[in-house]
């Protein structure tokens, strides 16, 4: 039997995939959208040694398994496919494939992992987030170049969950309007002071100097966002204003800021140290001033975390790790603030991120030319992957936003904040 009837009797002789592989089968739907070529017998030593998704993810990264067409609905197609697949039919395919000299070689051998994978032990959730591990963590995943970054964001620059105030929104809209909606929450006005930690190439911060005339300071441990970000400043005149350093928020000195946002930072910190770092950002603050936290979540707020090993943590945000949107409201409000508003924007990162998959895929050849081929194929695979996450409620989108009451119990807050939606 040729490898592609191998896939095909996986997928079903109806699955909307057409099949190809290294040794000249064919098989599948011919010319359907989505097309998967086996390029080497050892992708199926991945797909069948690692634990579930993570196999496909290993196979893709390499190269050994390509897919071509819209990648969210390939992954798609493939969720719903494996779903599908019972332990008899895996016994079914293996017995084939052990028929085959070469893919019974292929599969007896187990591989290393792909080189794009983190160079990370796998350590106890409490012994994470030493500002040296968090430095390199950060690093592997935002340091990857700029370039890269500007094809994939687009101008924004804005590496979070944007807020379509329109169906027909652009990405470029939709981040802006993000930032704004902070803003409004925050209740910003100009001379005010505002504290952005985790603020990856200035996008708040320019937003917040540009629109309300507020002086901000971002900090980021990614030497390369820095780099962008003062540069960006300075172009835009903003330099009285606004300023980015690259720096781990912890080490951050100064405090009495009137508001603070943390915009995509909170998933690096670490279920141990939400205690600790939201303290800092409350002692951040005046009183009267407000937090507004922003930030992927999962869906319940069961421990422990979910996933740890998984694809995303050893490939895309090693030691990254996701909380309910009650844990978070819990522990913001332990280290004092008054939660004022919470809301859920699942589906609009949904949106965000096919709005990145469809820039990447435009400057594909680009893009590989840049970071090269293996790490193009992990933001490829991870992006696609993350929108059936937030399409199927397996991650969401919280905005919390706190406050730091007056001795008097006062929040300063008017009895029915209007910040627009
Ligand atoms: C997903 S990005 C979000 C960037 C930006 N806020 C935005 O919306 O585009 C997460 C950011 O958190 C920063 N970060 C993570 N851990 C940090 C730490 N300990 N101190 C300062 N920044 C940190 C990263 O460097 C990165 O800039």
């Amino acid at each position: 039997m040729t490898l592609a009837r191998v896939f095909e009797q996986l997928a079903g002789a109806a699955a909307p995939v057409e099949f190809t592989a290294y040794d000249g089968s064919r098989a599948g739907s011919p010319g359907a959208d989505i097309r998967v070529d086996v390029r080497s017998p050892y992708a199926v030593s991945y797909l069948l040694h690692s634990p579930g998704a993570l196999g496909l993810a290993r196979a893709y990264v390499t190269g050994m398994i390509d897919i071509d067409g819209d990648m969210i609905a390939a992954l798609t197609t493939m969720q719903q496919i494996l779903g599908e697949v019972t332990p008899r039919d895996k016994a079914r395919i293996l017995r084939t494939v052990m028929r085959d000299p070469l893919l019974r070689g292929a599969v007896t051998r187990r591989l290393d992992p792909p080189p794009q994978e983190a160079p990370f032990s796998r350590i106890p959730s409490w012994l994470r987030h030493s500002k040296k591990r968090d430095a390199k963590a950060i690093s592997h995943h935002y340091d990857v170049s700029n370039t890269f970054y500007e094809w994939v964001l687009g101008p924004s620059m804005a590496y979070t969950c944007a807020c379509y105030p329109r169906e027909d929104a652009t990405l470029e809209e939709a981040q802006f309007h993000k930032h704004d909606l902070v803003a409004r929450k925050l209740a910003l006005r100009p001379g005010m002071r505002l504290l952005d930690v985790g603020c990856g190439w200035g996008g708040m911060v320019m937003h917040a100097a540009r629109e309300y005339g507020v002086k901000a300071l971002g900090v980021t441990l990614s030497k390369q966002q820095a780099e962008w970000a003062q540069k960006a400043i300075a172009d835009r005149g903003l330099s009285d204003l606004a300023e980015v350093r690259h720096l781990d928020y912890r080490d951050v000195t100064e405090s009495g800021f009137d508001a603070v946002s943390s915009i995509g930072l909170t998933e690096h910190i670490g279920k141990q140290n939400l205690p600790s770092y939201f303290s800092f950002l409350y002692g951040k603050l005046r009183t009267g001033g407000r937090m507004l936290n922003h930030t992927i979540t999962r869906p319940d707020n069961l421990a422990p975390p979910r996933k740890e090993n998984g694809f995303i943590n050893r490939y895309v945000f090693p030691d990254g790790e996701l909380e309910g949107p009650g844990f978070i409201q819990m522990k913001m409000n332990d280290a004092g603030f008054e939660i004022r508003h919470q809301e859920n924007l699942r589906e609009h990162y949904a949106r965000t991120l096919t709005g990145w998959c469809r820039n990447l895929d435009e400057r594909w050849d680009d893009a590989v030319a840049e970071v090269g081929d293996g790490t193009a194929r992990v933001w490829r695979v991870y992006m696609a992957g993350c929108v059936l996450g937030f399409n199927q409620n397996w991650i969401q989108l919280h905005q919390t936003l706190g406050v730091k009451l007056d001795a008097d119990g006062s929040s300063h807050m008017p009895l029915r904040p209007d910040w627009g939606s």
